[in-house]
C-alpha cells in the first residue's frame, strides 16, 4: 500500500458553512502526519470523516486502502480514534477500561489479558491497573485512552488533540510513545496546538478556514513558508509598538514571542530602515514553527 490515506477534494458542509473545504492529501504508512490550524479550521471535522462517522458532503477518501464511500464499516474495524474528549469509564478500573475495548474490538479471548497488559507496559500505568479511572490524573487518562485507542493493533491511529490539558512532562512522554508507535509502523495522524509537538511530525499539513495551506516536513515549512527577512527585536514595551511596527510599509507581520517581537520584514535590505525606527538590532533569525503557523493562519 502505497498510502495509509488519500483524500481528493473531500469537502464537508454544514448548512451554508463549509467547515473542511476541498481537502486533498496523502500521508504514507508509518508517518506521524500533524494536523495544525487555528480554531475551528476544520481539523476534528476532516478526522471524523477519515474515521468514517462523518458524511462527506463531496469528494473521495481512502482509509488503509478502504474506500470513504461504502467501506467505512472495514475502516471502523482498522483503525484507532483518541476524541479530544478521552472516551473513558470513570467507575471502571483502568485494567477494566482496557478489557472493555479489548471486547469492543473482538480481541480473542485468550489473548485480552496479555494486551491489556502490553497496552499498561506502553501506557506506564503498571502499578495503577486497579484503580479507578476518576482517580487518575490528567496525563495517566490520557495514555490510558491511547491503550484504549491500540488495543486492536491498528495499522493507523488518528489522535484529535490528545495532549490537550496535561503537563508538559505528560506531553513530552505521550509523543515519545507516539514516535515508538510510528518506527515500529504505525500511521499517525494527530492534531495538536502545540508548535513542540508538530516538530515530532515527519509532515505537517496546515489548514485555516477548511483549506489547505501547506504540507512539508517542519524543516522545509520553516524554510520556506516565508518570504521575506525574519528579524527579532528586544524592544522595551514591545506590545505598545506592536501596532506602529505592522504599520511601517515594508513590514509584512509583527507579533510577540515572550518578551521579543518578531518582524517579518519584505527583505533583508530594510534591515537598516527597522533598527532606525526602533533605535534597538534587528537580528536576523531561522523561523521557529510558530512564526510558520502565524503567517499561514494570517495568508487567509
Ligand atoms: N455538526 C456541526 N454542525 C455545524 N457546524 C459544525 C459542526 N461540526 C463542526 N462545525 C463547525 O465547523 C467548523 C470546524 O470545526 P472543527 O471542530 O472541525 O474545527 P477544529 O479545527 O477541529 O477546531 P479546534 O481546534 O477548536 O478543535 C467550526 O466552525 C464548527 O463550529
Amino acid at each position: 500500500m502505497e498510502y495509509a490515506v488519500t483524500t481528493d477534494r473531500l469537502t464537508r458542509v454544514f448548512g451554508n458553512f463549509t467547515a473542511v473545504d476541498q481537502l486533498t492529501l496523502q500521508i504514507k504508512p508509518g508517518e506521524i502526519y500533524g494536523f495544525l490550524g487555528p480554531n475551528g479550521s476544520g481539523k476534528t471535522t476532516a478526522i471524523r470523516m477519515l474515521c468514517g462517522i462523518l458524511e462527506p458532503t463531496s469528494g473521495t477518501a481512502t482509509v488503509l486502502g478502504y474506500d470513504l464511500s461504502g467501506e467505512t464499516e472495514q475502516i471502523k474495524r482498522r483503525i484507532g480514534y483518541m476524541s479530544q474528549k478521552f472516551s473513558l469509564y470513570d467507575d471502571l478500573t483502568a485494567a477494566e477500561n482496557l478489557g472493555f475495548y479489548a471486547g469492543l474490538y473482538n480481541i480473542p479471548r485468550r489473548e485480552r489479558k496479555s494486551r491489556v497488559q502490553e497496552m499498561l507496559d506502553m501506557a506506564g500505568l503498571t502499578g495503577r491497573e486497579d484503580e479507578l479511572v476518576a482517580h487518575l490524573s490528567g496525563g495517566w487518562k490520557q495514555r490510558l485512552a491511547l491503550g484504549c485507542a491500540i488495543i486492536s493493533r491498528p495499522a493507523i491511529v488518528f489522535l484529535d488533540e490528545p495532549t490537550s490539558g496535561v503537563s508538559p512532562t505528560s506531553r513530552r512522554r505521550f509523543f515519545n510513545i507516539i514516535s515508538r508507535l510510528a518506527s515500529e509502523g504505525t500511521t499517525v495522524m494527530v492534531t495538536t496546538h502545540f508548535m513542540d509537538e508538530a516538530e515530532y511530525c515527519n509532515k505537517i499539513a496546515f489548514i485555516s478556514s477548511g483549506r489547505l495551506m501547506a504540507v512539508d516536513t517542519p524543516d522545509n515549512l520553516k524554510q520556506n513558508v516565508l518570504a521575506g527577512c525574519l528579524v527579532e527585536l528586544d524592544l522595551p514595551n514591545a506590545m505598545d509598538q506592536l501596532e506602529n511596527i505592522e504599520q511601517l510599509p515594508y513590514v509584512k507581520e509583527c507579533s510577540v514571542h515572550g518578551l521579543l517581537l518578531h518582524v517579518l520584514l519584505e527583505d533583508e535590505s530594510n534591515l537598516g530602515l527597522l533598527e532606525e525606527y526602533t533605535g534597538v538590532p534587528a537580528k536576523p533569525i531561522t523561523p521557529s514553527l510558530e512564526d510558520v503557523f502565524i503567517a499561514l493562519a494570517n495568508k487567509n
